[in-house]
């Protein structure tokens, strides 16, 4: 693994009081099935800081999902998960409404309006301390920070009823998610399913929500393969082939690390494509990612 060039930056932050900053330590987790049990991580390590947004990439069944259920503390119970994972440098507990989690499927009514999704859901999840005005207000705000007003009274639909967009799904998935203004964000895949466009679009809102809003949030998102234009949003990359990680690191130096073990991207290329392409083992066409990650780990 790459070795973390920004470590006074992270001393720097760890006292940050407004934000959570999660750090991850040799992590393993097996899946116990009927045939025996299945390493999906091994020995994984990372952190992710207040303001940023952290990217995790890699090939499909790399262990993406599992990384994320295992920060966000929602692995099943068939799992079994050793190393350390800290909040602000303790071992403890998210509190009640500090973090979020966006699953991959958006599980929407699509009988409601925009306006409606959301504001309902403000009355659910909002404190009882809120007036009904002040719940109204931040679901309205909230529709505004995901550029969802001019879909605001539009039907969600689905099936034989077509209403918004799926990257406008996408976008009120993440509103009700968003609504309590949590402090950690974890998203699986948020732009799977949605055009180069549409996936800008919703990781650009992701990455610029503080400016809405204020709060220095920590933002993970597993991701598939983003456009060079959404790679450049990433602040930090973790890149992980088959459970294990390949680089951890600033995004906009995973270039440089690739190219100086011997894999530059060749001009005109999405780095992303590049690097997953140099790490996936699934067609056996390519060199073993664990040749260029023991010259770093
Ligand atoms: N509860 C489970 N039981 C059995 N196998 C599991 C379980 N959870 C994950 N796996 C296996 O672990 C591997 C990693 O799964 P995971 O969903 O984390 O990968 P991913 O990188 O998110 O994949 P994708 O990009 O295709 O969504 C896969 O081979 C998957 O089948």
């Amino acid at each position: 693994m790459q070795s973390n060039r920004g470590g006074n930056d992270v001393v720097r932050t760890m006292g940050d009081e407004d934000g959570v900053f999660l750090t991850w330590e040799d992590l393993w987790v097996t899946v116990n099935g009927k045939k025996g049990s299945k390493s999906i991580l091994e020995g994984v390590t990372g952190y992710a800081r207040p303001g940023e947004l952290l990217a995790i990439m890699g090939p499909s069944g790399c262990g993406k999902s599992t990384l994320l259920d295992t920060l966000a503390g929602r692995l099943g119970s068939n799992t079994r998960q050793l190393g350390e994972i800290l909040i602000n440098g303790h071992k403890q507990k998210l509190a009640f409404g500090t973090s979020a989690y966006v699953t991959q499927d958006d599980t929407l009514m699509t009988t409601l309006t925009v306006r409606e999704a959301v504001y309902y859901s403000a009355q659910l999840q909002l404190p009882d301390s809120m007036s009904m005005s002040e719940k109204k207000e931040r679901a309205e705000m909230t529709i505004k920070e995901m550029g969802l007003q001019d879909a605001i009274n539009t039907r969600i639909g689905g099936w034989g009823a077509k209403g918004i967009s799926g990257g406008q799904k996408r976008r009120v998935s993440i509103c009700i998610e968003i609504l309590t203004r949590p402090k950690l964000l974890f998203l699986d895949e948020p732009t799977s399913g949605l055009d180069s466009a549409a996936s800008y679009y919703v990781m650009n809102r992701i990455a610029k929500l503080d400016q809405w809003d204020g709060i220095r949030r920590t933002v993970i998102a597993s991701i598939h393969q983003p456009s060079s234009e959404v790679f450049q949003l990433f602040h930090n990359l973790c890149l992980l082939s088959s459970g294990r990680t390949v680089y951890f690191g600033p995004a906009s130096e995973a270039n440089e690390f690739f190219a100086s073990n011997g894999f530059p991207c060749p001009t005109l290329q999405n780095p992303s494509d590049h690097f997953l392409k140099t790490i996936n083992k699934d067609f056996g066409k390519v060199s073993d990612p664990w040749l260029l990650c023991s010259v770093v780990c």
